[in-house]
């Protein structure tokens, strides 16, 4: 079928038979990787994507980082199973359907995981795997071009920073608001009142402690800088890289076990392509490269014949390779929901006043428009804490000894194969040592600047979930998402150790005492471990939109789908670079993490294993 058939492809230019390199996925890590290889200016690219290509201003705006997610032309329209432990709940499963994916959609918070989180992913492999912080840290430093704060609110807010953590070549940005509300500083000073709280230099420096953070953001334009504006808009020009939106692929094309290329049909604006669209077919003469994020990336590989024999049986897709971790694996952030306000807070202006003063939000308003200034740059916040658990809790070493000793394979789905449990049980002896360490963080709060206490995130659940097919259609409907959320029982006690501590920042802290704090939710009456079980399982939101691990770069026989070049185990020519190979998350929101493995993902493809 002649492309030209279809209504949109950019650059005016149609499709061609093959090129080098396919990409399924133009989003963080797609457009990342697009851009990287065709750098040199011969090597050629197709990146397929489902969404369209959009200036809306809901993406681009910077003040409050929500506006994005909410709306629905860009988000995809799945609902996870029930969450047998939460009532039955669903949970509303977000991820960016555009040119940029969950970049353009994202809240901007700039942030990476500790040293830990990345030495971790390499020691499933070998003490001196590529994989960890020192291996990551020139990927992260050309990942992101930071650029300063201002140097009035670095002194007023009291900002610290340290540039040896990044670089300034990157077309992504990460940078700073015009503005900080005293009342954040004031906050983050008040983690002083807790003894043990480390204060941090720089986010960027892989330790735990509080810490400012900058925002995914143009400096000069203050709008969202996103994988759409640093890996496409600025090197468009480029003959050599090609993008087609509105596309959805549906198959990887394997000659035997080798990767070829991709069949993809029109998709529209809303819901999925007929099942009988046409299709089209583009090869790959080197690799087909799939970024379609955690949530999508195995269920392109399931229909394609890759994955659990069993899922694939039921679901009447032929195995051509038996690979029992795809899909597996899948974790999240979960977000632990406890509230608090401060009554009296004398530290003004606060992030209240934008809402309820009338002067306020005008001056906000008047210097926005008057150059872009002002708490309009704020996005989600700039200033939160990433604490080990030793600082927030008395019983980590009870817990890692509880941790250690579990039978993991209980934990699991049955029937799950013993190569995923075996992986399953390296990352829990891994997070066992986690716990009594402070190198990794799994308590975080992120400071609102207000009244209002901010969300606190579990960094490092325990509880495995599952990303299938829908065995009624599998191509067609959209992927079976079960976070399994609180399937290791032992997440409840983490979470709760969470929760307290948070109530202690807010209700029993020297720092905090005078600004007459009040428990909202769960309240006093919660004090029991029963009690804390009982609130989590009524309240608990398995998602902070950080979906990884589904196709996991670990050993095969540890149930990895991606080894350490992010090949595709029994499959040549065929790699993944997104969130999926993460093989546990770090302790941070994801994107940041992303770029640096997408950038580290273009290299191992040019230029193969470090030496
Ligand atoms: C609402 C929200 C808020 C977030 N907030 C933050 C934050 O503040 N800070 C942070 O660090 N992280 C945040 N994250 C997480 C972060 O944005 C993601 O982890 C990251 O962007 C994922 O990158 P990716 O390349 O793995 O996937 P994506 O960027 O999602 O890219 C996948 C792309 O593949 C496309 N695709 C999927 N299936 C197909 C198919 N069959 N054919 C063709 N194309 C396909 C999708 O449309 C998409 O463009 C947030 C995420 C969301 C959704």
């Amino acid at each position: 079928r002649d492309i030209r058939a279809s209504k949109v492809f950019l650059d005016a230019r149609q499709v061609e038979k093959g090129y080098d390199y396919v990409i399924v996925g133009g989003g963080t890590a797609g457009l990342t990787v697009a851009d990287r290889l065709t750098e040199d200016g011969k090597t050629t690219v197709l990146v397929v994507e489902f969404g369209v290509l959009s200036d809306a201003s809901s993406i681009t705006t910077v003040a409050g980082g929500f506006s994005g997610m909410g709306d629905s032309r860009y988000m995809y329209d799945i609902n996870s199973v029930p969450q047998i432990n939460l009532r039955n709940r669903t949970t509303r499963v977000m991820a960016g359907k555009v040119v940029g994916g969950s970049s353009a959609v994202n809240a901007m918070m700039t942030v990476r995981g500790t040293a830990e989180d990345y030495d971790r992913w390499g020691s499933f492999f070998s003490s001196n795997s590529h994989w960890s912080w020192k291996g990551l840290l020139p990927y992260f430093q050309r990942a992101l071009n930071f650029v300063p704060p201002n140097p009035d609110v670095t002194a007023s807010a009291n900002i610290t920073y340290d540039t040896s953590f990044w670089g300034n070549t990157s077309g992504v940005y990460a940078a700073w608001p015009s503005y900080q509300f005293p009342s954040t500083t004031a906050q983050m000073n008040a983690f002083s009142g807790i003894p043990g709280v480390p204060f941090v230099r720089d986010s960027g420096s892989g330790e735990p402690g509080v810490y400012w953070y900058p925002t995914f953001m143009d400096p000069k334009t203050v709008l969202r800088s996103y994988a759409k504006t640093g890996h496409y808009e600025n090197v468009k020009t480029r003959t050599n890289y090609h993008v087609i939106t509105s596309s959805k692929v549906t198959k990887i094309i394997l000659d035997g076990t080798t990767a070829t290329g991709v069949t993809f049909v029109a998709a529209p604006a809303s819901g999925q392509p007929a099942a009988n669209a046409p299709q089209t077919t583009v090869s790959a003469r080197k690799e087909v490269i799939l970024a379609a994020g955690a949530v999508h990336s195995p269920q392109i590989l399931q229909v394609s014949g890759i994955g659990p024999r069993s899922v694939l049986t039921a679901a009447k897709i032929t195995t051509v390779v038996d690979l029992p971790g795809v899909g597996q694996n899948f974790q999240d952030h979960p977000i632990a929901q406890g509230s608090f306000q401060f009554g009296r807070f004398p530290v003004k202006p606060s992030a209240d006043e934008a809402r309820s003063n009338r002067t306020f939000a005008t001056w906000s308003s008047q210097v926005w428009a008057a150059n872009r200034t002002g708490p309009n740059s704020i996005a989600t916040g700039n200033a939160a804490a990433w604490l080990s658990f030793p600082v927030i809790s008395t019983r980590s070493a009870q817990l890692a000894d509880d941790l250690a000793a579990q039978n993991h394979a209980a934990y699991l789905p049955t029937g799950t194969d013993a190569t995923v449990v075996a992986g399953y049980k390296a990352q829990m002896l891994s997070y066992a040592a986690a716990l009594r360490g402070n190198k990794t963080a799994f308590f975080n709060n992120v400071l609102s600047g207000g009244s209002a206490s901010g969300i606190t995130v579990d960094l490092h659940p325990l509880s495995r979930g599952t990303v299938n097919i829908n065995p009624a259609d599998p191509v067609n409907r959209e992927p079976l998402v079960d976070y399994r959320a609180l399937a290791n029982p032992l997440d409840v006690a983490i979470i709760t150790d969470i929760l307290k501590f948070t109530r202690r920042y807010y209700m029993n802290n020297p720092a905090t005492k005078d600004w007459s704090p009040r428990e909202l939710s769960p309240g006093a009456n919660t004090q029991t471990d029963a009690q804390w079980a009982t609130y989590i399982t009524d309240t608990l939101s398995p998602s902070e939109f950080h979906p990884a691990g589904t196709c996991a770069m670990m050993p095969r026989e540890l149930g990895g789908v991606v080894d350490e070049e992010l090949k595709v185990y029994g499959v040549k020519n065929l790699r993944v670079v997104d969130a999926s190979i993460f093989p546990t998350l770090p302790g941070a929101n994801t994107c940041q993490t992303v770029y640096a493995v997408a950038e580290k993902a273009a290299d191992l493809i040019r230029y193969g294993v470090p030496t």
